[in-house]
């Protein structure tokens, strides 16, 4: 039976969570993190009726409070950033799907888990889609080195760009040749135009309410045009990613960011 905590369970990913995790039958939710409902239970929530689960806001409470194995955090990045810091000191294994951490952070929490020798998964996309988009991505920068990335989400969201986006960058950049997108002496005469830049590609970050969740990373060549593109049309499509997670963290002595690095 695997122990977990789920923080940020009354938000669009985090109640999906919860759904997965008292289903599952290996699976037990011990305890919940919010930022209010402090001492209440999720059964004291409209939106689960039975599980008597204890709502903690304070984390050290919380850990002090309930025996856990895994943390699932699905809240806002600077709170993500905090409770896997926290997770990490107790030993709990970290299973993040909150996006928005700096490079620094990530690579500080894995220096943090290696001291630990503790397993923990950082994923900035858990569908198994989206993962496969990224890869063959990949793929095509080593040929076709002109690519642009477009994500477009719903208007609820925070961070921008997605961490998918940054995170297909970063896995492009591995093997497509530097180049910058675009002319060279090319010029914004309205601010933002081009999109944000990363290592010369550009990503454009679209917000409208009806989306989900959406990728499409075009690649250019003469008189071609290849288009890779995911779409996530509801949040259970990121449960089995949790689910597999949650389980591979007992496999690992580290936090590894990207599922595409252990599925
Ligand atoms: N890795 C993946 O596959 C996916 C990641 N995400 C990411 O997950 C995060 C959550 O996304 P959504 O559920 O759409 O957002 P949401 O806004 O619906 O939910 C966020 C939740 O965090 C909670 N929260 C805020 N501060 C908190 C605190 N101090 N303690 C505990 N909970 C706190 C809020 O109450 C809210 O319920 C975002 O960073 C998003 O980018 C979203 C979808 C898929
Ligand atoms: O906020 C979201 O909704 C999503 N966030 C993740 C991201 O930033 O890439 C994953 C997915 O795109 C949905």
């Amino acid at each position: 039976m695997i122990n977990i905590i789920i923080a940020g369970p009354r938000g669009k990913m985090g109640s999906e969570a919860v759904r997965m995790v008292t289903n599952e039958e290996n699976f037990r939710l011990v305890a919940c993190l919010d930022n209010k409902n402090n001492g209440k239970k999720l059964m004291d929530l409209t939106p689960f009726p039975n599980l008597d689960v204890p709502i903690f806001e304070d984390i050290d409470e919380c850990f002090d409070s309930v025996e856990a194995d895994v943390l699932v955090d699905l809240t806002i990045p600077e709170v993500g950033y905090v409770h896997t810091k926290k997770a990490i000191e107790h030993n709990i294994r970290p299973v993040i799907g909150t996006t928005g951490f700096s490079q620094e952070q990530i690579t500080e929490l894995k220096e943090l888990t290696k001291n630990k020798n503790l397993g923990g998964i950082i994923a900035p996309n858990f569908a198994i889609g989206a993962v496969l988009m990224m890869k063959f991505s990949q793929m095509a920068a080593k040929y076709m080195p002109d690519v642009e990335i477009i994500e477009k989400h719903h208007d609820n969201k925070l961070d921008a760009p997605s961490g998918t986006a940054v995170k297909t960058a970063e896995m492009i950049r591995e093997t497509r040749k530097l180049k910058s997108q675009g002319h060279p002496d090319e010029k914004e005469t309205l601010n933002g135009a081009r999109g944000a830049e990363m290592d010369g590609m550009r990503i454009h970050s679209v917000r409208l309410p009806g989306l989900v969740a959406h990728q499409e990373v075009i690649f250019g060549g003469d008189g071609q045009l290849l288009s890779i593109k995911h779409d996530s049309f509801n949040r259970a499509s990121f449960m089995d990613g949790v689910k597999f997670s949650v389980e591979k963290v007992f496999e690992l002595n580290e936090l590894v960011y990207g599922l595409e690095n252990v599925i």
